[in-house]
């Protein structure tokens, strides 16, 4: 038997084109993994930006508030297919909400948001046409397991709730998931017990098992995400880690992305993270987004982002009082 996870969560289902369920799934506060299918775009038809196929997601002219406090004001970005994005920005610029906007844990209050080609109507729970082709998954800032769970129960969550596999099949996936991030034999610790660093790989653990039919291996060990494509989204993955351990979740996080030259189905295509840390924008992304009150306000290769003159940028990177950035 599986762990009785069934309070923990909120689940919707809806019946695809062909009669499969289709599962989405938000966890009760926010306190683990989105995850969503959304078919590819084919057509022009209403709804559907029909531009470009490597597109993945896009946001249009992105309006969001909490109250009275306006937070993205007009912000209009693209993810293409094999890109690993950093976002990043002055605290409180609106970064985790526009993961959260992405992930459909919550919906904009203007603009539109295209995830495969195809537009995000409400929240993910309100989604109701749907069929395979790219899951989102995001890994919480703080990692958030569920305490009362062990290890294992924790990476095999969703597994549990969601899937028709057999115990000890979700117990190999779990195992395989684990392994991947170098995480052997941890299954039965509970996340007290844990490291902040080893939390964080349960984390990832977590995002990348394989809910295959086959384990996405054609009867080997369960391998990340399994054929379907997905999107990873990581908040701020390194927040609080000592510097080696920073290192070990950023080559964790580029490992687990699907080669170029890949052309496997499914893996994990890319993945936005959410950083301030200097370390995480060197070694886990090959292109930055720059939010500032809202907006985005300058978009580059890591490169360019040494290099450029725009001067919101290089008061972040110098970490200087001086410029547009204001905390007053
Ligand atoms: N559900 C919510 N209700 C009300 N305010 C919210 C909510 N979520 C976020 N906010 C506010 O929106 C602003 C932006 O928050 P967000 O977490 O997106 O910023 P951030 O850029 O990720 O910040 P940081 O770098 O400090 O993590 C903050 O002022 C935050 O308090």
């Amino acid at each position: 038997m599986g762990p009785c996870l069934a309070h923990n969560s909120s689940r919707c289902a809806w019946p695809q084109p062909h009669g499969r369920l289709q599962r989405c799934s938000v966890l009760q506060n926010e306190t683990s993994i989105a995850s969503l299918d959304l078919a590819p775009s084919t057509s022009s038809s209403n709804g559907v930006s029909g531009l470009d196929a490597e597109v993945l997601v896009e946001l249009k002219n992105v309006h969001k508030s909490f109250g009275e406090k306006r937070i993205l004001n007009g912000a209009s970005f693209q993810i293409r297919r094999g890109e690993a994005v950093g976002i990043i920005g002055a605290s409180g610029t609106g970064k985790s909400t526009t993961l959260r906007l992405i992930s459909g844990l919550l919906a904009p209050d203007r603009g539109e948001i295209f995830i495969n080609g195809k537009a995000r109507v409400g929240l993910l729970s309100d989604q109701g046409d749907t069929g395979e082709g790219l899951r989102l998954g995001m890994v919480f800032q703080n990692a958030a397991l569920f305490d009362s769970l062990t290890v294992g129960e924790n990476v095999g969550f969703m597994l549990y709730e969601h899937s028709q596999l057999p115990p000890a099949e979700i117990r190999r996936r779990v195992a395989a998931s684990l392994a991947k991030v170098g995480l052997k034999g941890v299954e039965d610790l509970y996340p007290s017990e844990l490291s902040g660093g080893m939390k964080k790989r349960v984390a990832l653990a977590r995002a990348v098992v394989s809910d295959a039919a086959d384990g996405g291996g054609g009867g080997e060990a369960a391998t990340a995400a399994g054929r379907v494509e997905q999107l990873l989204m990581y908040d701020e993955p390194t927040a609080g880690l000592d510097p080696v351990a920073s290192t070990v979740v950023e080559d964790l996080i580029r490992s687990l992305q699907k080669q170029r030259d890949d052309d496997s189905e499914g893996g994990i295509s890319s993945y936005i993270v959410v950083t301030h840390q200097h370390s995480t924008i060197r070694r886990a992304v090959d292109r930055i987004i720059f939010l500032h009150q809202g907006r985005v306000v300058w978009q580059g290769t890591t490169e360019e982002f040494d290099s450029t003159d725009e001067p919101i940028v290089r008061q972040f990177a110098e970490g200087s009082l001086e410029g547009p950035i204001s905390y007053v």
